[in-house]
């Protein structure tokens, strides 16, 4: 079991962590993990924080450890530190071999698979290897060249846009400056950097050599957002002040002749005594998002932006009605930028082709969830189709998993990357704490190690506000998120928990509660909090992310426990009505949840099960085929 906890930061920093190891989903400012020792596919990155070759020193091969104090020294940590879990040298070189002998032919699979269990505690943090590497060198590099660029005011955008960026997308900020994404991004889609030679542009068709590519690649929090939303509105902008080009009608013209197709999810034609004029359903950037949920938070400030700036954008997604659909695409006064889920996208694209023949910029947020193997043949097929009239095609993404990176390297080779310097790494200010719950007093209860934890974290500083500050007693409540990889368990966890007095909601995409507004607002319609979380675990070290194992806290399991004799394990708990834990909110949740929400509240994330690093769809279907089950 793995408890992170960490101190706040203004962009969720702490989810980055969780994130890092769970590709598909972003928790927020700290996470736990209740682990069994199961293998699971997401494995940390042998490369990435693997350091220099052991030197051999008179015949025994020796190994430096890595300084801590180093910018990175936090980063990466694939292991609990030695003075957490003191593994021997035989145990170090154990762990050794088995890396490298996935390189080679298996003798036995269900050897090594034992193997793992019961040699490797640590193999579900190991997630990362399923990260590509960005090395040192490059992050190095990146850091020095985004540093100059400090304000906003040095990138080449409208006036007006420039403006609205503290008034509008950062109204809370008192403090405006680009974040290192920003730095990197916004110059890079503006072009600024157009005096370098141009790389070599591989696309499959004539017009995709035209088509710039990019992938926007940092850490979960970071403002990657308004990273591509400022240059795509800024082109739009400029586009209308010098009118549409032949190149547009052209594909237009291309599109129209496209046949449409029966057999669509909605029905989303537009009204037939209307002729489509120019913009009417037509827009000419959008944004695709894995959820709806996503639709409403990025659609939040591309509606702040379009106040301003004048643009017009709509939102669509299936939370609303197909006749709240229609008008909002099909309206008289046309349309500039839409952002919603491909799926929905397709199936309007599926009645009418033409949604997609003005779209010069086609962004893919949380590309890492839209080009995994449930979302890709959808989102490809997208892109495909805008790809004639696209002047940028925009990839975002918190994680570069390895399966994106070789489908980059097939589909976009020419892609540029943008990757920030902290990308893949942990944050230094994240405490991350193992519960090993086939110890006692847990002896496999995954449940049992859930609720306890729940109610140390509820009990630790009980009564003082969490931020330390003033405000409302919902506002002082502590959020708790508990990510579970089936929503089944979900219901089954919240349920638990509720026995054991904990408040807590079940959030998946079946539950009854999804459609309840107040489920997720109360964990994102929050004020930045400024100060930082208080250490629930053992302190961070000063050098970096804390790490550790979780020891429950005897009280604390007492009081959701019968007492127990000294030196007796504790008796997993019986169902039944416990007093209730005051000021706590848990949410349960799939990683439904996870893609890109800010989840602002929330300081404590725990990982019931060891991610699988793949989206719910996904798995779903793996589930089909037999292979579901509670992972972990
Ligand atoms: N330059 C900035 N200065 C201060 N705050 C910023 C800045 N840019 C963005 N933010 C804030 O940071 C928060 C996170 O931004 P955003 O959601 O764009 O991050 P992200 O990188 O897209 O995260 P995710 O990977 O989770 O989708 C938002 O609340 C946003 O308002």
């Amino acid at each position: 079991m793995l408890r992170l906890s960490s101190s706040l930061c203004p962009f969720c920093e702490a989810r980055a962590l969780a994130r890092t190891f769970y590709p598909s989903w972003q928790p927020s400012r700290s996470a736990a993990t209740l682990q069994k020792r199961k293998p699971s596919r997401m494995i940390l990155s042998s490369t990435v924080k693997r350091g220099p070759p052991p030197v051999a020193d008179g015949g025994r091969a020796t190994s430096k450890p890595k300084s801590r104090n180093s910018p990175f020294g936090g980063m990466n940590v694939t292991e609990v530190p030695r003075t957490l879990q003191a593994p021997s040298r035989s145990q170090a070189s154990r762990t050794e071999r088995r890396r490298t002998s996935r390189t080679q032919p298996a003798t036995s699979s269900s050897r090594r698979k034992d193997d793992r269990k019961s040699k490797d505690p640590m193999h579900a943090l190991k997630m990362q290897r399923s990260l590509a590497n960005v090395s040192y060198e490059k992050r190095g590099r990146i850091k020095n060249a985004i540093m100059e660029r400090d304000s906003f005011g040095e990138f080449e955008l409208l006036p007006v846009v420039k403006e609205s960026i503290p008034t509008q997308a950062l109204g809370r900020v008192t403090d405006v400056h680009p974040t290192p994404v920003q730095r990197l991004a916004i110059p890079a889609l503006l072009g600024m950097e157009e005096n370098k030679p141009r790389r070599r542009r591989l696309g499959r068709t004539d017009q995709e050599k035209q088509m710039e590519q990019f992938l926007l690649a940092a850490e979960t929090g970071s403002g990657k957002t308004l990273a591509y939303l400022l240059p795509v509105i800024d082109a739009l902008k400029r586009a209308e002040l010098a009118g549409s080009g032949p190149q547009d009608r052209k594909a237009r013209l291309a599109m129209t002749s496209m046949p449409t197709r029966a057999g669509k999810l909605f029905d989303i034609a537009p009204p037939s005594s209307t002729e489509p004029d120019e913009d009417t359903a037509r827009p000419r950037a959008i944004i695709l998002v894995p959820t709806s949920e996503l639709v409403e938070q990025v659609g939040a400030l591309v509606k702040s932006l379009s106040h301003t700036v004048k643009f017009r954008a709509a939102l669509l997604s299936s939370a609303y009605t197909g006749k709240m659909i229609r008008s909002r695409l099909f309206t008289t006064s046309g349309i500039d930028v839409v952002v919603t889920t491909p799926h929905l996208l397709h199936s309007i694209t599926e009645s009418d082709p033409n949604v997609l023949s003005r779209v010069t910029h086609l962004v893919i947020d949380e590309a890492d969830s839209l080009l995994d193997r449930s979302f890709a043949p959808t989102t490809s097929g997208i892109i495909d189709r805008a790809s004639p009239s696209l002047n940028q095609l925009i990839l975002c993404s918190a994680t570069i998993p390895r399966s994106l990176d070789k489908y980059l390297e097939r589909r976009f080779p020419a892609i540029k990357r943008l990757v920030t310097p902290n990308l893949h790494a942990i944050p230094r200010r994240v405490q991350l704490s193992v519960v090993d719950i086939d110890k006692v007093p847990f002896q496999g209860n995954r449940n049992l190690a859930c609720a306890q934890v729940i109610w140390d974290i509820g009990k630790e500083g009980a009564g003082a506000p969490e931020d330390g500050g003033e405000g409302e007693p919902q506002a002082r409540e502590k959020k708790i998120v508990v990510f579970v990889n089936e929503r089944e368990k979900s219901v089954e966890l919240a349920q638990y928990l509720r026995s054991k007095g904990v408040n807590a909601l079940a959030l998946s995409r079946d539950s009854n509660e999804r459609r309840s507004d107040n489920v997720l607002a109360s964990f994102t319609n929050m004020p930045q909090l400024p100060a930082p979380a208080s250490a629930i675990a053992a302190p961070a070290s000063a050098s970096g992310a804390g790490s550790g194992t979780y020891t429950p806290n005897a009280p604390f399991l007492s009081s959701i426990n019968p007492p127990t004799p000294p030196q007796q394990p504790a008796k997993p708990l019986s169902p039944g009505p416990r007093p209730p834990l005051p000021g706590t909110q848990v949410l349960v949740t799939t990683d439904l949840s996870s893609r890109g929400i800010d989840t602002l509240p929330v300081k404590h994330v725990i990982l019931f099960h060891p991610p699988l690093g793949q989206s719910r769809e996904a798995r779903e279907e793996r589930k089909g085929g037999g292979v579901g089950g509670e992972g972990g």
